[in-house]
């Protein structure tokens, strides 16, 4: 689903994990000036928060369903798909809210060697 520049050969380009999401971030934002009958997510922008936010909710409950399944010696590709839904979704939810998914994986890395249990113990007083 997420295009990306092609070779000759028709190979992807630049598609490590941090590459893919600055290339989406960078649609996303253009959409927000596109016209809603030749984009979605365009139509997401307009419909406004509370659509996205609906988009996002329903991803995420496909998602855990789909974790179920695969547990349960289902379809992992099917897994791996909601997922996708659920991280664009979220992207589409930053760039509604002018935040950039940078902000989200430099949160990520500042836990780097930090144990989450040890964070829980920090916050308990
Ligand atoms: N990565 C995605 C992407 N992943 C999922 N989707 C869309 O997200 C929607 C998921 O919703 P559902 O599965 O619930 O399907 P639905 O029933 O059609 O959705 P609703 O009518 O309920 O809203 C589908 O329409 C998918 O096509 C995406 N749409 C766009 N992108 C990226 O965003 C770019 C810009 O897209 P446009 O704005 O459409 O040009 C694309 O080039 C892609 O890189």
């Amino acid at each position: 689903m997420i295009t990306t520049k092609n070779t000759s050969e028709g190979t992807p380009t630049n598609t490590s994990g941090a590459d893919v999401l600055a290339q989406l971030a960078t649609v996303l934002a253009e959409r927000k000036q596109a016209s809603a009958d030749a984009s979605y997510v365009a139509s997401l922008h307009q419909k406004g928060l509370n659509k996205i936010l609906e988009k996002v909710g329903e991803e995420a409950v496909e998602t855990i369903l789909a974790a179920r399944d695969a547990e349960a010696g289902g379809d992992a590709a099917a897994l791996i798909s909601e997922t996708a839904d659920l991280w664009f979704h979220s992207m589409v939810m930053l760039s509604h809210l002018n935040l950039s998914h940078e902000q989200v994986l430099e949160e990520l890395a500042k836990r780097f060697n930090m144990s989450g249990l040890v964070e829980k113990a920090s916050r308990a007083g």
